[in-house]
């Protein structure tokens, strides 16, 4: 059985798919790589904010899962939108990594120093305003290997990074700080793989994929995570974030929230329950009772007018 994965041509995308390839080789498979550019990668002028947040790096690969090119699509499971068309489905999440941001830079400081800091992030743009006020912030995009070069050459003095990039890609020496979760919540799905399949994938190549790839627990999270996404309606323009945890008995910890551009209001909730589905749905409908409806009301006009 050979199974053709298609990846964006990043490095952090090739580290995915390579780990794909190297599980679904364990399970027997023999694994084809196709690379497939997409919009997001090729424009990179512009923040992504303005590119407009749906499918900017997912468009490309959806056309070619479509037309049965490739079998599946590997992402970031933080960079694949909330709700995707009925034609496409999510078979595996891989086991999550280290979920924290990190402060990642060259020079010795940490989060109390005075810096300038590199991000496109909005989560990461609000919520450093929030927790750290006394912090510069210049917008910067590109890939890892990009940012660390424009970092090294002056751009700015630090980045602030998902730790499970950093870890992929080899800049573990450069982590200053590792940010604690319960504050600085990292954006829904961050590290973990997910692999994206046509819902016409034969059966087989499905279950070969499903026992190879999917961490169960993982997946019980990251399907609380982004049906909270999707109830809020939130693009990766708007700064929310949700990390699930889970207890013994599959009881289901979800702590989301939203933050305003400027960082001066942050609500954050906090719901237990044993079904996915509904924890994401139960956490977004109290987060916009408590406030967030008029948070993101308002994100949305400054957004808007910003464009
Ligand atoms: N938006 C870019 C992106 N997508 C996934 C990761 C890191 C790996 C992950 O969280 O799975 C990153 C870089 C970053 O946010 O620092």
């Amino acid at each position: 059985m050979t199974i053709t994965i298609g990846t964006r041509g990043s490095k952090l995308a090739l580290w995915q798919a390579y780990y794909i390839e190297e599980k679904l080789k364990e399970a027997g498979a023999q694994v084809e790589i196709k690379i497939i550019h997409t919009k997001g990668d090729k424009i990179l002028d512009r923040s992504l904010s303005k590119i407009g947040s749906k499918g900017v790096f997912t468009e490309e690969l959806e056309d070619q899962l479509r037309s049965g090119e490739i079998d599946i699509a590997v992402h970031s499971a933080k960079d694949l939108q909330s709700s995707l068309d009925e034609d496409f489905e999510i078979i595996a999440f891989t086991e999550r990594e280290e979920v924290n941001d990190v402060l990642v830079s060259h020079k010795e400081l940490n989060m109390e120093s005075s810096f300038t800091v590199g991000t496109s992030s909005t989560r990461r743009v609000a919520m450093l305003k929030a927790f750290y006020p006394h912090i510069n912030i210049v917008d910067m995009r590109g890939n890892l290997q990009t940012r660390i070069g424009k970092m090294e050459a002056g751009d700015c003095d630090a980045l602030l990074l998902a730790y499970a990039g950093v870890h992929r890609m080899g800049y573990h020496d450069k982590i200053k700080e590792k940010l604690p979760v319960k504050r600085f919540t990292p954006a829904v799905g961050q590290g973990s793989v997910a692999v994206e399949s046509s819902v016409n994938l034969d059966k087989e190549k499905r279950e070969l994929i499903i026992h190879a790839c999917n961490h169960p627990l993982t997946e019980i999270c990251l399907r609380a995570e982004r049906s909270f996404l999707k109830e809020i309606n939130g693009g990766c323009s708007i700064p929310v974030f949700g990390y699930c945890n889970w207890f013994d008995d599959y009881l289901l910890e979800l702590n989301a929230g939203i933050v305003s551009l400027d960082g001066k209001k942050i609500i954050r909730v906090s719901t237990l329950l044993d079904d996915p589905e509904q924890l994401g749905i139960d956490t977004a409908k109290k987060l916009m009772d408590q406030g967030g409806k008029e948070i993101l009301k308002e994100i949305r006009n400054q957004l808007n007018s910003a464009l």
